[in-house]
């Protein structure tokens, strides 16, 4: 019998694709089989409002602490759906090459944001997307959806009706004009076909670590010398240094995957720029800062984001988005 690694993960479609995707990677640069544990999580039990769910951490907490138990050797995460602060006793021992960061319109009749109508209904559970939407269209009703993403689409008229083969047709009980997705998870379910804009970053910033996931071990490492070593040819730097600068960001603000703050950063020639908006609720108020730094290491990255956000501090940021 040869060598397998057991790897966690929650059971929604996204994050068993996801798992699927980095796993076979891995299997692939390590030589080695996987085994995959199926973790149900506080995230995908609990109903109600991602905004008043704290959004620290519930859908990765029970996958973590299968890890810390040795329940698996190792965990796949959507690094956005990540508290800032790391646990003690685990690392994420990888960040692959990030997806497509940009948030996507999934709109009725392939109506542009531009060509929605005036009142429009957009669903969207984040209060981010919420005020950056209010800030550029007030006309706009933004409605508080939650769900996986096959279930959110299916929100939209004529849209999205996830048949029992998990494949996604045209329904008919839509109640929303349109809603928010983030293109990396439409993407890798395979329904960018439901796509009908790409919202561009001066319109819409990402969350943190949007589009990038986080292969997660023991700080001990995995238990596989092979894994191990075949996480560190995945992850990629250009990703982990722009992800690291936004949630060094999101951690000197002291806010959560639920607040109101976007960031994204980006490799310019030998700079790493950040972009990073704090936003009121109601999308009344919207302070967007840049900084850039030259490309240095991990810590370089982080002092950048923490920098910004000092600097937006001082200019009331955190009154903005409602953390002070
Ligand atoms: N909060 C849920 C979540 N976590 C990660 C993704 C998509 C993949 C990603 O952003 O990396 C999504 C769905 C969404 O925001 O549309």
């Amino acid at each position: 019998m040869s060598e397998s690694f057991r790897v966690g993960t929650r059971g929604s479609a996204l994050a068993t694709t996801q798992t699927g995707w980095a796993a076979d990677a891995l299997a692939q640069l390590s030589g080695l089989e996987v085994d995959t544990v199926l973790v149900k999580t506080e995230g995908d039990v609990v109903t109600g409002s991602l905004a008043t769910l704290g959004g620290t951490g519930v859908f990765a907490a029970a996958l973590r602490q299968h890890l810390l138990d040795g329940g698996c050797d190792l965990a796949v995460h959507s690094l956005k759906d990540l508290p800032t602060a790391q646990p003690e006793g685990l690392v994420l021992a990888a960040i692959p090459e990030r997806e497509d960061v940009r948030d996507a319109l999934c709109s009725r009749d392939s109506l542009t944001l531009d060509e929605l109508p005036e009142g429009s209904k957009i669903g969207t559970g984040s209060p981010r997307r919420a005020a950056q939407l209010r800030a550029y269209r007030k006309d706009l009703q933004i409605v508080d959806i939650r769900g996986n993403v096959p279930t959110r689409l299916g929100r939209v008229k004529g849209m999205g009706e996830t048949h029992d083969d998990g494949s996604v047709g045209r329904s008919t009980q839509g109640d929303l004009d349109a809603v928010i997705l983030a293109a990396a998870g439409m993407r890798r379910l395979g329904l960018e076909q439901h796509i009908t804009q790409y919202l561009d970053p001066s319109i819409m910033l990402p969350a943190p670590g949007q589009g990038a996931l986080a292969l997660e071990t023991r700080t001990a490492g995995s238990g596989h010398a092979k894994l191990d070593a075949a996480l560190a040819q995945f992850d990629d730097l250009h990703t982990r240094l722009q992800v690291e600068a936004e949630r060094s960001l999101l951690a000197t603000l002291e806010a959560g995957c639920a607040a109101p703050i976007g960031a994204l950063a980006r490799v310019e020639g030998e700079q790493l720029v950040l972009d990073a908006v704090a936003c009121n609720p109601d999308g009344s108020e919207v302070m967007r800062r840049s900084a850039a730094a030259p490309l240095g290491d991990v810590v370089a990255a982080k002092e950048l984001g923490a920098s910004l956000a000092v600097a937006m501090i001082a200019d009331g940021a955190a009154v903005v988005a409602g953390l002070a």
